[in-house]
């Protein structure tokens, strides 16, 4: 049977969250001194740019990015490459900064643990701080998002799936439901 798909989120409704989320980064942390936004790559890259491009459009202050690839630091595919690889990790320096981690779905959590364990292999952040496009729940991990674009209850027979126009033909956010 094919699956059943809904649009949950289209362009408008992303864009409006993204730029809620800027506003509540600044309110939370009073101004972005000393912050760095990072995405975890794929799509958490794009989304960890546009929520930046808002905060220096906002405040007019520059707000840097990194790109974080935790492939070698997931915990259920085999370690392929040493703690603290360079490759992991492409920005300025995290030493004693407040990290803003970006990714587009929090699920059970497995994802952002190793994305906090490649981070403090490359240094010591003051914190971090986590924005998800979509929380879809089922957690597996102690781990809670600071900053939230749309809570969905799901099943876990649902997938959520979120479209960027950085390297898919749209934006938007579908849920995928398998048919019985
Ligand atoms: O909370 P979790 O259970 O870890 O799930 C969330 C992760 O799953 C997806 O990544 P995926 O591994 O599918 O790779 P992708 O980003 O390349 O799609 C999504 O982009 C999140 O990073
Ligand atoms: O539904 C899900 C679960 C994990 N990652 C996704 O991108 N979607």
């Amino acid at each position: 049977m094919n699956p059943e798909k809904h649009v949950i989120m289209d362009e408008t409704a992303i864009r409006r969250a993204l730029t809620r989320i800027a506003h509540e980064i600044l309110e939370k942390n009073k101004g972005v001194d000393d912050t760095i936004m990072i995405g975890i790559r794929t799509r958490g890259i794009y989304l960890a740019n546009r929520i930046a491009e808002r905060i220096r459009d906002i405040e007019g202050v520059p707000m840097p990015v990194g790109e974080l690839d935790i492939t070698s630091y997931r915990d259920d595919r085999v370690r392929i490459q040493s703690a603290g690889s360079a490759s992991a990790l492409r920005a300025p320096d995290i030493q004693d900064k407040r990290v803003i981690l970006c990714d587009d779905v929090l699920y059970t959590g497995r994802t952002v643990r190793a994305a906090m364990d490649a981070l403090i292999d490359l240094g010591r952040p003051k914190m971090i701080q986590l924005a998800v496009l979509v929380d879809r729940g089922h957690r597996e991990l102690p781990i809670r998002p600071d900053y939230v674009g749309k809570n969905v209850p799901t099943s876990k027979l649902e997938q959520i799936e979120v479209r960027m126009n950085e390297v898919d033909r749209n934006d938007e956010v579908v849920i995928i439901q398998q048919r019985g």
